[in-house]
């Protein structure tokens, strides 16, 4: 077995408010394999973004990471310094967000930004100044350096047309598609082992989404990098990763190789979420809704989370927590009434 890209470990992280802890990330386990796509899924508020920023270290203060471990190449990112983990963060790890206008300079030109990134994170021999739009601008010398050829080439892999006209316009000259676009050449610029893309495509138009979906897939190929795809559209999941992590109220409650969770999904909670999306083959099908909603992560006293909208619950579900059980190949849901039959409630 190679080294997992990246392995969480029993992570929890939490945000202390007036009302009581959040607990929005409470002991979750995830690992992803070198050149995997890897689906973090569940409906709003059920922590997944907390743990991609746990992972890219950029928990907003006052939240803290009060347990567990992150491995990111077999290294703890957890003692690590912080210049270590920035230096790890944009090169050998990076972001895509849903809004590229809040993470893409707008003062930059396109291609600079792009540029900026290989100057930071690789050792192109050319010096990283805040000025350097202003001096390509002044003495046009930057566009012959290895930063700009590769701003260029990733820029036409995915896809802008005119690369080399193009990367001289500044982000709002983009559409939204483009921008999205460029946020992708820009994280895939370092030939990261990791891309974290939180709702990468929530933001688009369901053709423009497709299209970008299509595209990540085949960069993903071209430079073997693993993606951890964050999203609460089952549809996106199902077209696009290999493997899938279920999360409810802050814990992972199933995981399985994509097919076959969407096949026979296990916990009550994916049944839930799968019968409440519409399906492309089905689009007539009734929609039946998961009732009541994901709680709010303070103090929660019931054992299993997903328990007080549980069609199945009884009462022993409040008191005892669901550890993972297998309940097919390499299928595992965290549900009392699931696995082998001798365990089952
Ligand atoms: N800075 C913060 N301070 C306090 N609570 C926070 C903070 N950031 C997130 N939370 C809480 O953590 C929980 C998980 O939020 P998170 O954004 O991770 O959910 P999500 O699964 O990404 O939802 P969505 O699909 O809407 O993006 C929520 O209850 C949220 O209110
Ligand atoms: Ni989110």
């Amino acid at each position: 077995m190679s080294t997992p890209v990246l392995s969480v470990d029993d992570l929890r992280t939490q945000f202390p408010t007036d009302r009581g802890v959040v607990r929005a990330v409470d002991g979750v386990s995830l690992s992803i394999e070198p050149g995997e796509i890897v689906g973090l899924v569940g409906e709003s508020g059920s922590g997944k973004s907390v743990l991609a920023e746990s992972v890219l270290g950029i928990v907003e203060e006052p939240g803290e990471i009060a347990g567990g471990d992150i491995r990111f190449d077999g290294e703890s990112l957890l003692e690590m310094t912080d210049e270590q983990r920035q230096s790890i963060r944009g090169g050998r790890m990076s972001m895509i967000f849903q809004d590229p206008m809040n993470s893409l300079n707008p003062t930059l030109t396109v291609g600079e930004q792009i540029a900026e990134t290989v100057r930071l994170h690789q050792d192109t021999g050319e010096s990283v100044t805040l000025s350097a739009e202003l001096k390509r601008k002044i003495v046009g010398a930057a566009k012959n350096g290895e930063a700009w050829r590769r701003a260029i080439e990733m820029l036409e892999s995915v896809q802008i047309p005119e690369p080399e006209a193009r990367a001289d316009d500044f982000p709002h000259q983009f559409s939204g598609g483009m921008r999205q676009r460029a946020m992708i050449a820009m994280a895939l610029a370092c030939e990261p082992d990791l891309v974290i893309a939180d709702e990468p495509t929530t933001a688009l138009d369901v053709t423009i989404q497709a299209q970008i979906l299509e595209e990540l897939e085949d960069l993903k190929d071209e430079f073997d990098t693993a993606i951890l795809l964050i999203t609460h559209d089952l549809a996106v999941v199902a077209e696009t990763c290999d493997r899938v992590n279920v999360m409810y109220a802050g814990e992972i409650v199933e995981r399985a190789e994509t097919r076959e969770l969407f096949s026979s999904p296990e916990h009550p909670y994916t049944q839930g979420l799968i019968a409440s999306t519409p399906q492309l083959e089905n689009p007539d099908a009734t929609l039946e809704p998961i009732e009541g909603n994901v709680p709010d992560l303070i103090d929660i006293e019931y054992a299993c989370h997903f328990a007080p909208r549980c069609p199945e619950a009884e009462r022993e579900c409040f008191e005892r927590a669901p550890e993972f059980r297998s309940v097919g190949d390499d299928h595992e849901a965290a549900c009392l009434r699931r696995g082998p039959a001798g365990d089952r409630l």
